[in-house]
């Protein structure tokens, strides 16, 4: 059996008394792509920064291709790995083909390669102009040339939609797609959910350090109990006279059903018995619904700790 490309085994990092990141544990196979979601603060970029081996971990252990990423030994292992930070920044007074070449070649890789990735990304017409003339975006596209480069066994991708237009976000998931189906790993963080999950195997929920929730969408949807929206159409109000399927009638939309998923076959057959319907649409809960439950369960139950005590003293 291949061993995991990255294992964080109760790995977290500690700034003082600030928990940046609590005990997490976590394996990323070889072509499995991971979204790491989580509020501002949540410890993202720390999960991402001890994989990188910028910062250690304050306890527990982190691996990647089987070394301690903070380690000498794992030195050869960095030019498999490519990394966007949040905010991208590069020697203003070069070219874009000069800085992606510098990065290149000290990745082991020439001129051609850059130029391809140039073209890649779509910034070829600009290639020759000082990046101090860049806009937000053409910024974003050559951080992520740049994270691209060698086509990495690892990625590590921190906001890497920000300041795109909707072609490039789309190019860039098409990319990240390529790269799986090629066995790269791929972790990428973001605040834009919609449109993310296509392309995630799996998703992690973090929020001021701690891990809400990690798994396959379906596993989390399970997980959340989230109820299946059902959208029946040519019924002309037989629904509310229903007497098993006007429970179900949402309370903000009232040719809306918000089914239990242990319910929703049974509520299908009932509609499709009834004279005149003509159309069913059936939509799960996406990601977003799904990190919304998440975080506003973590909320509830962090108020209900902090009023615990206090009630307990009355
Ligand atoms: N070097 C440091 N010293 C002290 N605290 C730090 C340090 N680096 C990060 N932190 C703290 O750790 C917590 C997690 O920060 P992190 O950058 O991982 O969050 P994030 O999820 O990436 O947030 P964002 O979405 O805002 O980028 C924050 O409270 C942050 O202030």
């Amino acid at each position: 059996m291949n061993s995991p490309l990255v294992s964080l085994t109760n790995a977290g990092k500690s700034y003082k008394a600030l928990d940046a990141l609590q005990s997490v544990s976590l394996t990323l196979n070889e072509g499995e792509v991971l979204g790491l979601f989580g509020h501002n603060g949540a410890g993202k970029t720390t999960m991402m920064k001890l994989i990188l081996g910028v910062i250690s971990p304050s306890r527990g252990q982190v691996q990647v291709m089987g070394m301690a990423p903070d380690s000498k030994e794992a030195w050869h292992c960095r030019s498999k790995v490519g990394y966007l930070p949040e905010n991208v920044s590069f020697y203003e007074q070069l070219t874009g083909l000069e800085v992606l070449t510098y990065f290149a070649k000290l990745k082991g890789f020439d001129k051609k390669h850059a130029i391809d990735l140039l073209e890649q990304v779509g910034i070829t017409h600009a290639m020759k102009r000082q990046v101090k003339t860049y806009s937000k975006g053409m910024r974003q596209r050559l951080g992520l040339a740049q994270a691209f480069i060698g086509e990495p066994k690892l990625l590590l991708l921190d906001e890497p939609t920000v300041g795109l237009d909707p072609i490039a976000t789309h190019d860039f998931y098409q990319t990240v797609d390529q790269l799986k189906s090629k066995g790269s790993s791929v972790i990428l963080c973001s605040h834009v959910l919609p449109g993310v999950e296509q392309h995630i195997d799996r998703a992690m929920i973090l929020s001021t350090g701690q891990l809400l929730a990690m798994g396959t969408l379906a596993e989390l949807r399970q997980q959340a109990a989230l109820p299946v929206a059902i959208k029946p159409s040519g019924l002309n109000g037989s629904v509310a006279q229903h007497q098993m399927l006007n429970s179900f009638i949402s309370s903000d939309c009232d040719n809306t059903l918000m089914v239990p998923e242990q319910e929703k076959l049974a509520v299908l057959r009932e509609l499709l018995s009834l004279e005149g319907i003509d159309d069913i649409h059936v939509e799960s809960a996406n990601l977003e619904q799904v990190y919304q439950h998440f975080l506003s369960k973590h909320e509830t139950n962090i108020r209900a700790q902090q009023t615990s005590p206090a009630q307990g003293q009355s």
